[in-house]
């Protein structure tokens, strides 16, 4: 099956991503404030481009059920998943004034730009398996961080942890695998082979959105600008 294919072809990446510093100070409860409200407020410019691209995906989708999976996805990418957010951010006291100072990362904008460009110029199925790293490797990470932290009173990253550990998220997960699966099944090799790049290339994203996160990284060139 596809899925199980890139899976493997991915797996020295998913180790890269789980063995992050980001990560493993993530599962310690040990990540620093300041990294941990970069990420987030990253997260949340990103989610809003999650949500369009699956937004389109459901527009694009060849089957009803299919298109209903990708919409309900879109509404909790932007609902669930940024109510999250928004409890981590009154937490850190961050204001209105203060996201707006923070730019968007090259990493945010990269993988933004990529789901987006992918959801308006790919063929659907392409666009299937660019997504589905977003559901799929951050269920594998949730998983695993709830299994590392079983027992730990007062995690400060619990809601995070609990969010993408889910059951109603594996669900999802799994159905997002199941449509690409199909979509994989009946379309042609030269298609394919696009299914599988667009995937590998979200899940370097994963990775590099971590690592952005981890270094705060900002624009080389900003201080060159007025
Ligand atoms: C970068 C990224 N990728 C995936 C997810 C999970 N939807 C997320 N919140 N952020």
């Amino acid at each position: 099956m596809f899925c199980d294919d890139v899976w493997k072809r991915s797996a020295r990446l998913i180790r890269a991503i789980h063995e992050h510093p980001f990560n493993t100070a993530l599962s310690a409860g040990t990540l620093d404030r300041e990294r941990f409200a970069f990420y987030i407020v990253q997260d949340a410019r990103y989610l809003e481009a999650f949500s369009r691209a699956l937004a389109l995906a459901s527009a694009r989708a060849t089957d009803t059920e299919d298109a209903v999976f990708f919409a309900e996805s879109a509404h909790a990418a932007l609902a669930a998943e940024r109510t999250l957010h928004a409890g981590y951010i009154e937490e850190f006291g961050l204001t209105a004034d203060d996201l707006a100072g923070i730019g968007t990362s090259p990493t945010c904008l990269g993988y933004s730009s990529f789901l987006q460009a992918t959801a308006l110029a790919d063929p659907y199925p392409v666009l299937a398996a660019a997504v589905l790293p977003c559901f799929w490797v951050y269920q594998d990470v949730g998983t695993t961080l709830l299994e590392n932290t079983a027992g730990v009173e007062d995690h400060p990253y619990r809601a995070w942890i609990a969010t993408y550990s889910d059951p109603a998220f594996a669900e999802s997960t799994e159905r997002a695998k199941n449509i690409t699966d199909r979509l994989a099944a009946t379309t042609d090799d030269a298609t394919r082979e696009a299914m599988a790049r667009a995937f590998f290339r979200a899940t370097e994203y994963e990775w590099m959105f971590w690592d952005s996160a981890w270094h705060r990284e900002t624009w080389p060139t900003a201080e060159w600008l007025a």
